[in-house]
């Protein structure tokens, strides 16, 4: 069904909201009631401690979960029903928590793997992902297992890139990555935002990631969103509090 998607305070389009979700693992509740907008050309960062339910939400939004309740609104379209291939032919890519890289693959055939659903003419890797994580090509024939975490990281952003998405979703690209890595996903996701007005949902747990990229934060404790607004927020202690066990 199509729906209008309203502009905001900013100007700028949603690209996706999600409106009252919940979310179930049979008899236990991992989401209640979850909203959120993610606009074009900003990044939306989610903070929250371990198993509060962000990657539950990040499931739901890309189709690998059904939500009991609520509905996913992406570029207009509610797709709260449809299956994932047909949210990424939205435009959305999903870098999933642990990078899920094919250890077997090389670089270039695990970058390939985003051509599924390109038309021909556009199967191949624009040469800015290179620009952006020039290691991608370094590394070409290399296989995806013998990459460390940090250039793993770099591939599975590289690998959603491919698809030349409009929102991107990341799950804790910073786990486990070492500080000059993680500088580079800084700069290279700002990039996205600024030069090719992507919109970005991003999950963290680090706290200093999160504040030098978003624009809006929200914080999820225990399956709901306790806190939302702009970064600076995290400056003040009553919404850090939500974020120490
Ligand atoms: N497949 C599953 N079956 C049953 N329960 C699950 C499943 N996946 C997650 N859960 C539970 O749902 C809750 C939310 O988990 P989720 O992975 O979404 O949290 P998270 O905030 O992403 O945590 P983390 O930072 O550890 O990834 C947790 O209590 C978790 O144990």
């Amino acid at each position: 069904m199509e729906q209008t998607s309203p502009d905001t305070a900013t100007g700028n389009p949603v690209a996706l909201s999600i409106d009252g979700i919940d979310l179930h693992y049979g008899a236990a509740q991992a989401l209640r009631n979850i909203s959120l907008e993610v606009e074009t050309a900003r990044i939306t960062c989610v903070l929250g401690r371990n198993g509060v339910g962000k990657t539950s939400m990040l499931r739901a939004i890309v189709g690998q979960h059904p939500v009991s309740k609520g509905k996913i609104i992406l570029g207009g379209h509610d797709v709260t029903k449809a299956p994932p291939y047909a949210r990424a032919g939205r435009g959305i890519a999903y870098v999933p928590q642990g990078r899920e890289i094919f250890p077997q693959l090389t670089v270039r055939e695990n970058l390939e793997v985003g051509y599924a659903r390109l038309p021909r003419k556009q199967r191949f890797v624009e040469e800015e992902i290179f620009d952006l994580f020039p290691i991608l090509k370094d590394m070409l024939s290399r296989r995806g297992g013998d990459l460390s975490g940090g250039q793993q990281q770099q591939l599975a952003i590289g690998r959603a890139l491919v698809t030349r998405p409009n929102i991107l979703v990341l799950d804790e690209p910073t786990e486990g990555i070492q500080p000059s890595i993680i500088k580079d996903i800084g700069r290279a996701i700002t990039y996205l935002k600024e030069e090719k007005g992507i919109a970005i949902l991003l999950v963290e747990q680090y706290l200093d990631f999160c504040r030098e990229l978003a624009d809006v934060v929200h914080i999820m404790d225990r399956g709901e969103i306790v806190h939302s607004g702009p970064a600076e927020d995290l400056d003040k202690e009553h919404v850090r509090n939500h974020l120490t066990v």
